[in-house]
Parts: C-alpha cells; structure tokens; sequence
C-alpha cells in the first residue's frame, strides 16, 4: 500500500484556495481529483458563499457556517467580511458572538487560537511555542469572566478574541497569519457551565487573589519570551482584574484594554459630533453615566479630560458627572467605591431628592446620558421623558452589549423625544424612521477604534500604546463624525466605511506614537505609506 500524500494545503486555510486552485496548480499541487472539475474565480466562490450564509435560518447557523470558512478558507473568508461588512458584522460581533460564547462547546469543530488553562501554568511558553503562526503581531485576550453583559462564560470566551480579531484584518487590515487569540481558562464561577457534561474548559471554580496575578505574571512573561514583538489586546476582564492588569503591564509591554481605552476614545468622538449637532460646546454639558464598571469609568475619564481641554478646571470637569451603580448614585457616603470611582462620589445630599437614576435625572437636568450597566431598559420612557423635558437635543448613548442588554431601544428613545434625541448605541440597531426619512442609528462601538490602534501601532512599530495615541484615535474619529455639518446626520461614519476609516485612524495613532516616543522617528508621509504597504487584501497571491 502506497503512503497517502494528502496535500495538506487543503487543510490550511491561509493558503487554500479550494475550487479557484488553476489547473496548472492542480496538476503542481497533486489536487487533480480531490477537486471538483470547475475552477472558479475568487468573486465565483464569494457569490456562491454569501448565497449559502443568507440561506442559514438563525444567527448563530449564520455565525457557524462563517466560522467553517474561516477554518477553511481565510481569503475567501475575509472577502465576505470585507464585501458584506455591514450585513456580517452582527454576526462576527455582538450580538451573536455573545452567543456563540454561550454555546462555544455545542459549537465547537476545530480549534482556533490558544487556550492556555491553569493547571499547564508551568509549561506557558511551550503552549504559546504550539501556536500555528509564526510571527504575531497582535494578541486579543480574555479571561472570560465578563463576555460583553453576559457575564462568566469560562472558556467559551475565546469566541470574543476570534471575533475581535477577524475586524482587526476585516477592518484595520492586520495579516490574518499574524494575529493569535487567547484565553486564559483560569475556571469559571459559571453553574450551568460547570454542570453540563459538554463544557470544554477547565471544569473548576475561578481562581482568584495571588493565584491569578502569578497566573497573568506567567502569561506576559511568556509572551515577553517567545512573542516580544506582539501588542495584547485584554477584553472582557471583570472590573476587578480589567484595570490593575492594565496599570500593572502598561509600562512594560505594548498593550492596552480595550473595554476601558477603546470604548472611551468612540464614545468621546461619538460625543463630540452631538455636542456640535446640538450647538453646544462639550464644557457646557451634564452627563449621568449608568454603571461603574470598568468601561462607564474609562468613557467618563476620557470625557472629563475633554472637558478640561474644553476650557474647565479639573475640579469643574469632575462635577459635571453623576456617576450610578446597582447601588445607586456613588457619592462619599458609600465605602464600597474604588479609587477610581470615588473621582466622581457626589457629596452627601447632593443632589438632594433620592439616588436612584430617575431622581438624579429630575434634579440634575443632563444633557447627557451614557449606558454602561447592562440593564436591560434602564432608560425607561418616564426617564427619557424628563430629561427631554429640559434640553433641546438629549444625547443619549444606551452603549451596553449585546443587544439584548441596551439601556434602551432607539426607537424608544426617538419616539419619547419627539425625534430630539441624539443616539448611539452599543450594538446594531435597525435605523429610525421618522416623518417618511429613514435615519441611521450609530453604533458606538471600540470596533471604530480598535483595528486601526492595531494598524497603528504595527506601522510605526510602537513599543507602547499611550493615552496620547488613544487620544489622537477619538480626535481622528470625532472630526470624521457626519454630525460636523450636518446636525441631522448620525454621530459616527458608516459601518461601511470603517476600513477607509481605520486608515485616517492608524495614522493618528503612528504619528502620535512617534510623537510620544514610543516609536522610531518617521515622517506622517512615511507612516502613511507603511500603512499602505501593511494592509492585507482579501485576494489570492500571485
Ligand atoms: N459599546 C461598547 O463599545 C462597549 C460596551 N460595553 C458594555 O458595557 C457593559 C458594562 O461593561 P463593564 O463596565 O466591563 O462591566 P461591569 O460588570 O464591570 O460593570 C457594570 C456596571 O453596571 C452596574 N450595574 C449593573 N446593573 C445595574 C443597574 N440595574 N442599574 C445601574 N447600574 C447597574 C454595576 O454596578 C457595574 O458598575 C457591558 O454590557 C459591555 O458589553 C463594554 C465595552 C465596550
Ligand atoms: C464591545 C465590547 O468590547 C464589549 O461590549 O465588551
Ligand atoms: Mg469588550
């Protein structure tokens, strides 16, 4: 019996190409016969493709079927991404991706990325070794513990670093062989994870305090070893690791969370195109911000330091936010408070009248409000009424993921206002219609931010990833809002610009780094053509 000489190009979906191989490669290859006769062109294969996902009945067919391409085929893949972004998205990202967390292990066919679980703590830098590319140039990592509002998915949420990690090429253009995702499978605190028989992660309580510090010691010193090239990405950590993991590595890797960094620098631009479309300056507003997580607090830091850069002081600034919780108004009675939370504790009995987020709105007259809670319809009409009520423009913002946890439905939001308000959400909406128009509503998602930090910081070869860079990203994506001249346009750039977008982004962000000096020195002329040079095209190779 002869050995099989199975051509493994099939089997690797950077290189495969399957029915658009040629002839000639056919015959080179040895895939005569293991391919159907037809050879189809790389548009052939995407028509037949997109045809084949619009044929799948529910979301999450959708997202497996696109899922097994990826598997399969990356340009084919990414070419549906890049053609389709708009009608794909929902499916890669939240919402679905939230529920392909939630059902990882019923729908899990090949493995992608690495999982790195506790009990192999000692043997890190082998398990980074195993990976299938060779050089990365970004690692998107999640532990798990808060999967968009979903809460503890455990292992199952390796599903968001794929997820982010395919718009980082879809969208910022990053070579799709250069990027890894990672989860850390420290357990979970998950019931119903950790009774079904079919759970794939490591099947045991989370662990916590000095044990998952050494852990997460362990991984970045790995990475440090075998991949010092790489920026780390870290998503969906709970609030308690999100922010002392971030000051802990900031300094001495290239990385930042983009829960924290990159939603504060969309919401900031997203903010800025409503201040204008309202008339008003960003100094002038009064912002209710519901929820004290880890993303509520990054988005009111950034927008108090534009506040700052608007004209006020720091201690004017940090008045103009009322910050809520589960609990309530944080204010410096409560002891429960971060550091990070007690900038905005409001002194006792102010504002008088009740803590909850209706009483804070009836005293406090915002022109703002911004949703970071996962409380599903915390934004009720009898709120959005009385914020209306004294403000021409309301600009509310029900940012939290997926959708089924938004503060509040768009067209809610627009019907109790008569149309006045000024939206964006966190995950897609269906648009507005409204007196026979049909108005788009914007999504203020870290997806406008983190693709292009990504692109940035490879075309500049940063070392670090600073606020500055951050900060150059919101003013690149705040002076592309539409609502810039025209008040009636939506807050942010289409989704089907993004990747137009991400070019002028990632080139904010080189510039600043090499302003910042985290990156060797180069022109903005020279950056741009780095940029260029550095994006890969969904097309096969010569
Ligand atoms: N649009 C975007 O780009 C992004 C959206 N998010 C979303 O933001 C949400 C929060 O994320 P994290 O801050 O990381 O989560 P977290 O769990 O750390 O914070 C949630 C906060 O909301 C508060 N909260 C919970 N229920 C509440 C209620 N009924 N009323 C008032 N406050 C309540 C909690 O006390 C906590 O302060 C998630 O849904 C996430 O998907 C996060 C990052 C980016
Ligand atoms: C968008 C995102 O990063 C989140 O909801 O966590
Ligand atoms: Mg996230």
């Amino acid at each position: 019996m002869s050995p099989s000489i199975y051509p493994q190009i099939l089997e690797d979906p950077l290189r495969n190409r399957g029915t658009a191989f040629t002839a000639e490669q056919r015959r080179v290859l040895g895939l005569d016969g293991l391919l159907p006769p037809a050879i189809e062109t790389l548009e052939q294969q995407a028509a037949r493709s997109i045809e084949v996902f619009r044929r799948r009945p529910g979301a999450l067919d959708k997202y497996v079927n696109l899922r097994q391409l990826q598997d399969t085929n990356l340009v084919l893949y990414y070419r549906l991404l890049v053609d389709h972004l708009e009608e794909v998205l929902p499916i890669v990202y939240t919402p679905t991706v939230g529920l392909a967390c939630q059902r990882f292990h019923r729908i899990f066919r090949r493995p992608r990325g690495l999982t790195l679980s506790y009990p192999m703590r000692d043997r890190l830098p082998e398990l980074l070794r195993n990976r299938r590319q060779r050089d990365v140039d970004v690692i998107v990592v999640t532990d798990g513990e808060r999967i968009l509002g979903l809460g503890d998915q455990g292992a199952g949420g390796l599903g968001i670093p794929i997820g982010k990690l395919a718009l980082y090429t879809a969208i910022g253009g990053l070579d799709p062989g250069r990027t890894l995702p990672i989860v850390l499978d420290v357990g979970t605190n998950n019931e119903e994870r950790l009774a079904d028989p079919g759970y794939l992660g490591w099947r045991h309580e989370r662990i916590a305090g000095a044990e998952y510090d050494d852990f997460v010691e362990r991984f970045v010193s790995a990475v440090e070893a075998e991949l010092p090239q790489a920026m780390v990405q870290w998503e969906d950590f709970a609030t308690h690791n999100a922010r002392p993991i971030l000051e802990r590595y900031r300094d001495r890797i290239c990385t930042f969370n983009d829960d924290i960094q990159g939603t504060a620098a969309v919401a900031l631009g997203a903010l800025i195109g409503a201040a204008r479309a309202s008339g008003t300056r960003p100094r002038e507003h009064r912002i209710v911000v519901l929820g004290a997580g880890s993303a509520a607090i990054g988005v009111a830091d950034e927008i108090r330091q534009a506040l700052v850069d608007d004209g006020l002081d720091p201690e004017q600034a940090r008045r103009r936010f009322w910050v809520l919780d589960v609990d309530g108004l944080l204010t410096e009675e409560r002891d429960d408070l971060t550091e990070e939370q007690r900038v905005y504790a409001r002194p006792a009995g102010e504002p008088s009248g009740g803590t909850t987020l209706a009483d804070v709105v009836r005293s406090v007259h915002p022109t703002a409000m911004i949703g970071l809670s996962t409380a599903r319809g915390a934004f009720t009409g009898e709120v959005v009424r009385e914020m209306a009520a004294h403000v021409e423009r309301p600009i509310i913002f029900p940012l939290s993921n997926p959708t089924a946890r938004s503060e509040a439905d768009p067209a809610d939001l627009d019907r109790w206002t008569d149309g006045r308000a000024l939206v964006a959400t966190g995950s897609p909406f269906p648009p507005i219609e409204r007196d026979g128009r049909t108005i788009p509503v914007s999504q203020s998602n870290n997806v406008y931010v983190f693709p292009a930090v990504g692109m940035g910081v490879v075309a500049a070869q940063a070392a670090r990833v600073t606020d500055g860079m951050l900060r150059a990203a919101s003013a690149a994506l705040g002076a592309r809002s539409p609502a810039l001249t025209d008040p009636t346009a939506p807050l942010l750039p289409p989704i089907s610009g993004l990747r137009e977008l991400a070019d002028h982004v990632a080139l904010a962000v080189a510039v600043a780094a090499v302003a910042d000096g985290v990156a060797p020195e180069r022109s903005e002329q020279d950056l741009h053509r780095r940029i260029a040079n550095a994006r890969w095209e969904p097309v096969y190779p010569e």
